[in-house]
């Protein structure tokens, strides 16, 4: 189990005990407070409304893309039909991914650590799993036996919790060994809009080079829209993978509604919104660390990441001790464990803190940690 204190399997069950507290810091969903700019997003919701039942879908679904990847750096995603799918969410995609995977392949290189529950819906579909670890990813071409053992490299980038960006020469490199034995190439790019190191143009990239490759986006975790959210599958025209079929089992599209408010927060990002949502991010970052820089029982485990999330590194407690000695502060963080898929003990030291919060509760949660974290 993820975690015998609570009896939680996996960190979203973890993260569901979190959901009802005042001091939740566990989820990497976004609950930071909304702009000035996003708020009126939020007034104009029946424009939208209306927006969606008198237009065709398939406009607001373009237009929504569009802004999108425009905001992002994404110039040259796939915009002809079918070729990035909307789903409910990232989670969505990556199951219609898995069980396209199964029908071609029964192993996937993943990349070790990252969140659970992308292993455990490759797992659910009867993939095997090699771990990818991440200084090897980072740094030089995989091993040929490597890449003849599997089907698929699954990286997540920036990776969670780390925040570990593939870089753009790197990405050139991987996507040509993919492409040299025939594996397909899918990145899960959920944390891209919070890092400028990400937004670099990855379909340009792989469209260069011939390899099969999918691309899981995700809406969710930048803006505060209470998980109205889309995320995209996004594929090369020969990835010969039945990612279509099984999409129209799973959903017809998603809401009109939702497609609207993607635009609009896109196009706000694209003014101006995204460069404020990192000073955001940095400035709660900052918080973190400062309120722990002086306790010689921690550590910054990942002092180059920009994403959304941040690891603290405890010398003296398990992570799973620190989280329920929080919980008697009614404060929720998220033991790193189980994004250790392939070997859980490696995550027993650090904790993971949830920056897309309103101030003030999260310098509560650092106040409470600092408590649970002095010796008496
Ligand atoms: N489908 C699932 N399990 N959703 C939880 C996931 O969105 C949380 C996450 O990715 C994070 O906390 O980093």
């Amino acid at each position: 189990a993820a975690h015998a204190g609570s009896g939680a399997e996996n960190l979203t069950q973890l993260e569901f005990l979190a959901l009802n507290s005042e001091f939740n810091i566990a989820d990497g969903h976004a609950r930071q407070p909304l702009t000035p700019g996003q708020s009126k997003i939020v007034n104009d919701l029946p424009l939208l409304f209306e927006d969606g039942e008198k237009r065709p879908v398939e406009q607001l679904e373009r237009e929504a893309h569009a802004a999108f990847f425009k905001a992002l750096g994404q110039h040259r995603y796939p915009s002809a039909p079918g070729r990035v799918l909307s789903c409910y969410s990232s989670s969505v995609a990556m199951e219609i991914l898995s069980r396209a995977l199964a029908s071609v392949t029964d192993s996937v290189a993943l990349v070790h650590p990252t969140f659970d529950n992308i292993a455990d819906l490759l797992r659910g579909n009867r993939l095997g799993l090699v771990p990818l670890e991440e200084d090897p990813l980072h740094a030089d071409d995989l091993p040929a036996e490597l890449l003849e053992s599997v089907g698929c490299v699954f990286v997540t980038t920036p990776n969670n919790p780390t925040g570990r960006v593939v870089s753009a020469e790197r990405l050139r490199r991987l996507a040509g060994q993919c492409a040299r034995h025939g594996v397909i190439l899918a990145l899960d790019t959920s944390f891209r809009g919070f890092d400028t190191r990400a937004q670099y143009d990855h379909y340009e990239i792989l469209d260069a080079s011939d390899v099969r490759w999918v691309v899981i986006e995700d809406t969710g975790k930048l803006w505060p829209t209470l998980d109205l959210k889309v995320g995209m599958l996004v594929h090369s025209e020969n990835l010969g993978l039945p990612v279509e079929k099984i999409y129209s089992d799973i959903l017809l599209g998603v809401s009109p509604l939702i497609l609207g408010m993607v635009r609009r927060f896109s196009e706000d990002a694209a003014a101006g919104g995204l460069t404020e949502l990192h000073e955001f991010i940095a400035a709660q970052r900052s918080v973190v660390r400062a309120g722990l820089a002086d306790l010689s029982t921690t550590g910054v485990p990942d002092p180059d990441s920009r994403a959304s999330v941040e690891r603290v590194l405890i010398r003296h407690l398990t992570g799973t001790e620190v989280w329920e000695a929080l919980r008697e502060h009614h404060v929720y963080a998220l033991p790193c464990r189980a994004f250790y898929w392939a070997d859980p003990a490696r995550g027993d030291r650090t904790l993971r803190l949830a920056l897309a919060r309103a101030s003030a509760p999260l310098a509560q949660c650092v106040r409470a940690l600092r408590h649970v974290l002095t010796p008496r």
